[in-house]
């Protein structure tokens, strides 16, 4: 995917559901519910069960979603992403070599930064955008919005302790997007398969950020 055709999505969509399943059943059940919530953005983490079947099954199950994935920490894993139809690659780190055979593919790569410094490393080898992770660590949306002077030009996407609550805060300090999985996947919910409440809480989401 082109990255301008991806920076357009995250400008429309404004949230992406993060998913770390432990079964692929689970999985796929968690990507429906959040679909159906309204949510378009479906990021499998690498290290979900049978991760890249489920991508390639979500692919076709979930046409209007754009499915990605993250946790990926080295090259071999990006290119059995993209082989699988990952359309966007999330890490957690800035590895040069991923974002090189990233770009190579045209798909787009936002590498996880965390400093001023790391932020503009990743930017400048060619991330589509950067995550800042784990930004709630760091100040949360006040951090965001200390980032902006100096590095507004930079597309950043949020991620780890952002809430259905906090989410907007992000978007109004600068963010082009945030990330979520702990808040749209309360583990209570997932092991009772409470399919509707999950995406109940999507639904909530898109409306606070509407
Ligand atoms: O590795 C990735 O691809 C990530 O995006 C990192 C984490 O899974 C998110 O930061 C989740 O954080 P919570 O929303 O606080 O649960």
């Amino acid at each position: 995917m082109l990255n301008q055709i991806w920076l357009s999505q995250l400008q429309k969509h404004r949230a992406i559901a993060v998913i770390r399943a432990s079964k692929i059943e689970a999985g796929q059940q968690m990507a429906m519910a959040v679909a159906s919530g309204g949510m378009q953005l479906i990021e499998i983490t690498w290290n979900s069960s049978r991760a890249g079947e489920l991508i390639s099954q979500l692919r076709s199950e979930l046409p209007a979603c754009t499915i990605g994935t993250g946790t990926l920490f080295n090259v071999q894993q990006l290119q059995e992403a993209i082989a699988s139809g990952a359309q966007f690659l999330f890490t957690p780190h800035v590895d040069p070599a991923m974002i090189q055979a990233a770009q190579e593919k045209d798909v787009p790569i936002i590498p996880g930064a965390l400093t001023p410094t790391e932020i503009v490393t990743a930017w400048n080898q060619g991330a589509s955008c950067v995550k800042v992770f784990p930004v709630q660590a760091v100040g949360g949306a006040e951090y965001i919005k200390s980032l902006q002077g100096p590095l507004g030009q930079i597309p950043l996407i949020p991620t780890g302790g952002v809430t259905l609550e906090n989410a907007k805060e992000f978007l109004q300090a600068g963010a082009i997007a945030v990330g979520l999985s702990g808040e749209l996947f309360p583990t209570k919910l997932v092991t009772e398969g409470n399919w509707e409440a999950i995406a109940s809480g999507a639904r909530k989401l898109i409306q606070q950020l509407g």
